[in-house]
This record gives structure tokens, sequence and C-alpha cells, in this order.
């Protein structure tokens, strides 16, 4: 179950209607994994007051849950991505906190738990996904006490001192605590949760390091033991890693290359137009880079693919001005007619486009301020079977913990990205093969399979489903607090 189902319900002007890929890395992730292993997916259309019945499409078995209009607003738009996602994403933004949205979100995530109580099977396993449905694990428990509850979180969990500044925390870590496992993406996100149940939810917790697909935490809520982990996600690597060799991307690859009049370097950022992603940093140092002729405008052109996103959010109408003004500049300043510097597309793309792009790029400009994990770092480097490209990455994804031969930087240090930035466009050949053979080593060995087999296997021994992982009694006394520290 996730906020969004995998396809968006599209309204044509004659009246019709007709699915299309839903955005972000979620979906991404988890579609292939759900046609694998033949679930139900419950979720929202993308629509308003799309009151639908349960559908098979393209194979799979979707239940739409409604949203009015004005859940939408003060659900999603409000208290979803105008409070949490900024909360979790380091106060980039000011988190604003609403109690209509507040009860909003209490209103949908319970009519979540109750489609999801009517969609599964007596003893089913349920699979909730990230921040827009924090409250569903409990509400579900409370309905199903027979299923078995798994929570993933795609976002980052903040550090304490900011999560504190939420004034319902402590119901969203009591929401939370209703799942047998809770994931994050790294054990950072793990360590936060878990001081957090101590301190708001007063439940005794494992005190010791959480490890990566290794060593849960442990909550003891009651007679019910709650896990906690880290379970880092990724792609379908090795499908992607095949399309990309076909010859018709190939060949699209060329073309692209070509339309952009054959520069010496291009550079490419792809992402949803979201003001964690940092399209505003690579955009200044691309721009001071050419103000100090340290990248020359006559041989480079900087691609950014933006999908449209969430364009009724305050902060990203500002944030697409800015970011459109920006690239305005730059071309104002270092384009000649018919050869701009930066070409910018804010729409959607055609995947199999998108995997070309991937293909022609020189350089990958990945610089979020931060981001839970980031899959089109992976994505690039799967598309490079050729070990051609470099990864400019942003210490602060996800990825970064993964990926360590990226040419890594601090998005809030100018000179910093500026330096990767002319390092990876400049990188020796031999250089740019190791690193990017061993990015591709990393990437092709830790798939999403590999990611949902190890949250599911550890959550098919915990909870209602098996004996705890680590046992209460095997801990030491003294790894047991209720009290804050
Ligand atoms: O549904 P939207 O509001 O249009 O947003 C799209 C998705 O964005 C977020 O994606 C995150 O999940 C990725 C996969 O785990 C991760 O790589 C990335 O760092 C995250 O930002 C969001 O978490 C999803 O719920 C949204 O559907
Ligand atoms: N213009 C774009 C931008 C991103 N995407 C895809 O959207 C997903 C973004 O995932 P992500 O984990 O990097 O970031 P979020 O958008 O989930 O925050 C990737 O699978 C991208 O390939 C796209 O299809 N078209």
């Amino acid at each position: 179950m996730a906020n969004r189902l995998p396809v968006d319900l599209e309204r044509l002007p004659d009246g019709t209607t007709k699915w299309k890929r839903s955005p972000g890395g979620l979906v991404t992730a988890l579609e292939p994994i759900l046609r694998r292993n033949k679930g139900a997916w419950v979720g929202w259309a993308g629509v308003a007051d799309a009151d639908l019945d349960p559908v098979v499409e393209d194979g799979l078995e979707l239940y739409p849950v409604p949203l009015s209009g004005a859940e939408i607003r003060d659900y999603y738009e409000g208290f979803s991505n105008a409070t949490l996602w900024p909360l979790y994403h380091d106060v980039i933004v000011k988190p604003e906190y609403n109690r209509d949205w507040w009860n909003a979100y209490v209103e949908v995530n319970r009519r979540f738990a109750e489609a999801t109580s009517k969609a599964a099977a007596h003893g089913a396993t349920v699979w909730i996904q990230d921040y827009q449905l924090q409250l569903v694990p409990k509400m579900l428990r409370m309905l199903r006490p027979d299923l078995t509850i798994g929570f993933f979180l795609h976002i980052p969990f903040p550090p304490v001192e900011l999560f504190m500044q939420m004034p319902w925390r402590t119901e969203i870590v009591e929401g939370l605590l209703g799942a047998d496992l809770i994931g994050f993406h790294l054990p950072g996100g793990a360590q936060n949760f878990l001081f957090l149940a101590r301190r708001l939810a007063g439940q005794p917790t494992s005190r010791g390091n959480v490890g990566v697909r290794s060593k849960l935490g442990v909550v003891q809520v009651g007679f019910r033991t709650v896990r906690v982990g880290a379970f880092p996600i990724s792609i379908d690597s090795g499908e992607l890693d095949e399309q990309s060799r076909s010859k018709s991307i190939r060949d699209r690859a060329r073309q692209i290359r070509k339309e952009l009049g054959n520069p010496k370097h291009i550079m490419l950022g792809v992402d949803r137009l979201d003001y964690t992603k940092g399209i505003d940093v690579r955009l200044a140092a691309l721009h001071e880079l050419l103000d100090e002729h340290r990248v020359d405008p006559a041989d480079t052109v900087m691609v950014q693919l933006a999908t449209p996103s969430r364009e009724r959010v305050d902060s990203y109408v500002q944030m697409r001005d800015d970011i459109e003004r920006k690239v305005s500049r730059i071309n104002g300043e270092y384009s000649e007619v018919g050869r701009p510097v930066v070409h910018y597309i804010h729409r959607p793309i055609p995947r199999e486009e998108l995997i070309a792009f991937f293909v022609a790029a020189d350089v990958m400009l990945v610089t979020p301020l931060r981001d839970g994990m980031n899959l089109v770092a992976k994505e690039y480097v799967a598309c490079r079977s050729d070990l051609g490209g470099a990864l400019l990455l942003s210490e602060f994804t996800g990825a970064a913990a993964e990926l360590r031969q990226a040419f890594l930087c601090n998005p809030h240090d100018l000179d910093g990205v500026k330096d990767a930035m002319e390092q990876a466009l400049n990188q020796p050949r031999e250089d740019g093969r190791r690193h990017m053979r061993a990015l591709r080593r990393q990437v092709l060995a830790h798939d999403v399979d590999r990611w949902a087999k190890a949250f599911l296997d550890a959550l098919s021994h915990s909870g209602a489903a098996g004996p705890a992982l680590i046992a209460p009694a095997e801990a030491d006394e003294a790894d047991y607090t209720a009290e804050d520290n």
C-alpha cells in the first residue's frame, strides 16, 4: 500500500480516461517487485474524486482509494508535502504546522487502513510505504490483528532535534509502532527512530548500532516486539542494464548527442522539480565555472530534465521560478543562437528516452541538499555498461553511502561542487572506467529484488509470523530504558 498507485488516472478532454505511469522513485522501485510477486496495490489514483472499483491494469491488481479535492489540498499538498516533506528533509523550507491539515491526514490514513483491511486475506502480509501513511500501521493493527505489517520510509527520518518540532510527534511514533518491522534507507534513520520510541512513546528499546540489512533494533511495545532496520532501496538494475544495451537505445543516444551539436561534454540532471534536489546548486556551479572560464560554453552543454511535481504547493511554485530564472540567465549570457548552454525540459519524459539520455551523458549531476536514496544515481550507473561517464553525487543522498567511487560533493559548499564538477568533466578515461566498474558492481549486485527480499525475510521472521530476531531476553538489561537520554 502506498499513497499513489503505480499509475495515475488521466482524464482526457473528450471525457475518456487512461492510466499513465505515476512519478517518483517509489513507483520505479516497487512496480517490478509487485509484478513478480502477484500482490495487490492499494493507493490513490492521482486525481480528485475518482471513486473507482478495484481493477486489474496491465496484470496488476489495483485498489483505488478516493481523495476529494479538499483532501488533496490538506492531506497530500498540505500535511504530506508542506509539513512532513520539509521537516524530514532538514527543514530546507519551513514546515507549516496546520491543524486542519493534520485532521485530514488522520482521516485519510483511516481510509487507507479501512480499504486495506477489506482487501487483505486472513493472515496476509501488508507492506505500507512512506511518510504519507505513518498512522496506518497502528490503525490497521487495531482493525486486523491477524495481519503481518511492515512499514518502509522512503525519505530520510530526521534528527531528533528537528522531529521534536512536530506538534503530533507522539501520534506519529505510536502510529509507526503498529508495524512489526519498520524499515529506513540508512542506519542513522533507524537510530533516530529508536531514540524517539524511547523518548516519546516511553517504550524500552535496544541501544546497539543498527546495521545495513543486519543487526535490527528492537522496540518492546507491551507483548509485541517491533523491529527497526536499515534496508537501502535500489532499482531493477539487470533489466535497465539490458535495456540500455539495445540497439535502439544506443542509436537514440547517438542521435541525442548529434541534436545537441556533438559537444565535447554533455552534463545531465534528471529529477522531479523539487527543492530538495539541488537543481539550483548545479546551475550556480555551472554559472560560476563559465564566468571563471573553467568551462567552455562552446564545447559543454547541460540538459536538465525536470518532471513537474506538487505544482500547487507554494514552495514548489517559488522554486520553479528561481530555477527558470537561473537557466535563462546562463543562456542569456553564454548561449549562441541555436546553441543553448542549458537545455531545460519541464515535462515527463518517456522511459526509453530517459535511458538514452543516461547513455548519452558524460557527467550525471545528482546534487540534492537531502534525499532519502536517489534512484537516478543508480539508474545512470546501471545504464553505463560501456564504462563511460562520471557521476557527481551529493553526500546528502542515501545513495552516497553505497556509491563511494562517485565524485562526492557537499552541495552547501559551492566551491567544492565546482571543483568536483570540473574534475568529473576532465577525468582521465582509464580512471573513469575504473570508477564506473566499481560503481556498477555495487548497483548490479544490490538490486531492488534483493532489497525487497531482505525486508520481507526480516518481516516474515517477526511479529505475528514468527519468533523475535533479537529476543528481549537476550539483551543486556542495561540496554533497555524508557527514560530520556
Ligand atoms: O507522489 P509524489 O508526491 O509525486 O512524489 C513522488 C515520490 O517522491 C518520493 O520518493 C522517494 O522515494 C525514492 C525511492 O525510495 C527515493 O529514492 C527518494 O529519495 C525519495 O524522495 C516519495 O518518497 C514518494 O512517496 C513519492 O511517491
Ligand atoms: N524527468 C524524469 C525525472 C525522473 N524520472 C524517474 O523518477 C524516479 C526518481 O526517483 P528518485 O529516487 O531519484 O527521486 P524521487 O523523485 O522519488 O524523489 C527515477 O526512477 C527517474 O528515472 C523520470 O522518469 N523522468
